[in-house]
């Protein structure tokens, strides 16, 4: 498999001097396209700012990042803007959907822009909601609302789908629901799907585990079996 991302000697400081906060200090990483990836470690270790950065949604303070071919880090702030549109969808641990706006129109606000987008039904259908694309955010549940969310980011079929603690808020039965629409997503469009979170349980059903301590990569494990999100608990 071609990689998606590699990453080379990846560091982020936040501020300067002696209040310095250094929150990578030397990634190198190669990232297959296609596979689940999750990342796990300690609070603070740098999982959602190595998330942010391979986003296009942050720089790294020194390295290099490329998606394919493309040196991420070299681009202009307006060339990163559009590998952000044209190549990666965001999930985030509070769906940040609009509370106005029905389900099928929080999708619309990304099938409008993108390129090749589905259709915004055929997105919810995707995710387990046909019959709920006129509901607003206030009449679904937790587990929908994250669904929605999960639509959102893959109707315009991303290349990548990034998930910071996309489960975080959910109880287990919502959230296995949750992976089961990821995993649907990575098996059904190929999407790479790269998550972050506290629930190590959820390594169980990637292709490919990260593990990361005080800014580093302690260590990369192919599982040679994976469970179903059906198997996982926490
Ligand atoms: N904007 C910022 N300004 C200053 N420090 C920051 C900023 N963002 C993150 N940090 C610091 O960088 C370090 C890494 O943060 P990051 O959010 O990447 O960790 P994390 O592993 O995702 O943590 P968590 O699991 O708690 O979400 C932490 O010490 C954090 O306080």
């Amino acid at each position: 498999m071609a990689n998606a991302f590699v990453t080379k000697g990846l560091t982020r400081t936040y501020g300067e001097g002696r209040s310095a906060v250094h929150a990578l200090r030397g990634v190198d990483l190669e990232l297959p396209e296609g596979e689940i990836v999750v990342l796990l470690g300690p609070s603070g270790c740098g999982k959602s700012t190595l998330l942010n950065i391979l986003g296009g949604l942050d720089r790294p303070t020194t390295g290099s990042v490329h998606f394919h071919d493309e040196e991420l880090t070299s681009l202009s702030d307006r060339a990163l803007t559009r590998f952000r549109r044209d190549h990666v969808g965001f999930v985030f641990q509070f769906y940040n959907l609009m509370p106005s706006l029905t389900a099928r129109e929080n999708v619309e606000l990304v099938t409008e822009i993108a390129d090749n987008p589905m259709d915004p039904d055929e997105a919810l259908a995707l995710v387990g909601l046909k019959g709920r694309s006129d509901h607003f955010p206030s009449q679904l549940s937790g587990g929908e609302q994250q669904r929605v969310a999960i639509a959102r980011a893959v109707a315009k079929q991303p290349e990548v789908l990034f998930c910071d603690e996309p489960t975080g808020a959910l109880d287990s039965a919502t959230g296995r629901a949750v992976l089961e629409v990821l995993a649907e997503v990575n098996a059904r469009l190929g999407a790479t799907v790269l998550m972050v979170t506290h629930a190590a349980n959820i390594a169980g059903m990637a292709h490919r585990v990260i593990r990361m301590a005080d800014g580093q990569v302690r260590d990369v494990t192919v599982n040679e079996t994976r469970l179903s999100p059906a198997e996982v608990h926490w």
